[in-house]
């Protein structure tokens, strides 16, 4: 389990940490279960999502378990840095579907000393790397792969397969449109 850094060694110094894996990997609950212990420690935390993901609310970020956190959300992830100002800790999710300027608004939070929190999906339902995502791991300093349950078999799962032959990029859904499943399955899947 991530760890934070002590507050008090860390100084003021800000850092950059990604949790990235697929659908219903646990994402949207690891940066809940980071947020909320960074509230009890008395930080002052401010969650944004992308204005596009609307699919459970406006304003909160909710997990497949229906965990939930206020959150605001933004168009672009320009608006994000002006709106981060006087927080300790920045929290994104469903970061995938940012702009590719996203990378350069988490490090310029952090070199202000800020804590910046991002969760997204590392691939998309082609398997090829997602967004901004793949940008932010190779910069961040702590990245952490989480894994769902593969629905065939039962292994870990990395990839979100797409129950649809829908071709474009984003189509937001849940288990009626994405199913997770491991390599294997995977493979098998897109060849039938
Ligand atoms: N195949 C699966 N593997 C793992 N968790 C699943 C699966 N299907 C449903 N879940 C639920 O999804 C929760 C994770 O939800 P969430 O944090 O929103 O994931 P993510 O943000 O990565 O999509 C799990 O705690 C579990 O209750
Ligand atoms: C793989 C993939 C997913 N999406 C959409 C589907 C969901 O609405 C979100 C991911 O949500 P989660 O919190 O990670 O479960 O993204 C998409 O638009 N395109 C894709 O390729
Ligand atoms: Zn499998």
């Amino acid at each position: 389990m991530f760890l934070e850094n002590d507050i008090s060694s860390a100084g003021s110094r800000g850092w950059i940490e990604v949790v990235a894996g697929s659908m219903f990997s646990g994402k949207t609950e690891e940066l809940i279960r980071r947020l909320n212990r960074a509230k009890i420690a008395r930080q002052k935390v401010e969650i944004f999502k992308p204005k596009v993901d609307t699919r459970y609310s406006e304003d909160e970020v909710v997990s497949h378990n229906s965990n939930a956190i206020r959150s605001t959300p933004v168009e672009t992830a320009a608006n994000i840095l002006l709106l981060s100002s006087d927080v300790d800790v920045v929290g994104i999710d469903e970061a995938q579907f940012f702009d590719d300027g996203l990378a350069e608004v988490c490090n310029e939070l952090a070199n202000q000393g800020i804590r910046v929190i991002v969760a997204g999906l590392d691939m998309d339902f082609q398997g090829k790397p997602f967004g901004p995502i793949p940008g932010l791991m190779a910069t961040a300093e702590y990245v952490t792969k989480v894994h769902a349950v593969c629905m065939q078999c039962g292994n870990l799962a990395q990839y979100s397969h797409r129950l649809s032959d829908t071709e474009k990029l984003v189509l937001l859904g849940e288990k009626d449109a994405y199913e997770p499943l491991c390599r294997v399955c995977y493979r098998k899947a897109k060849s039938n």
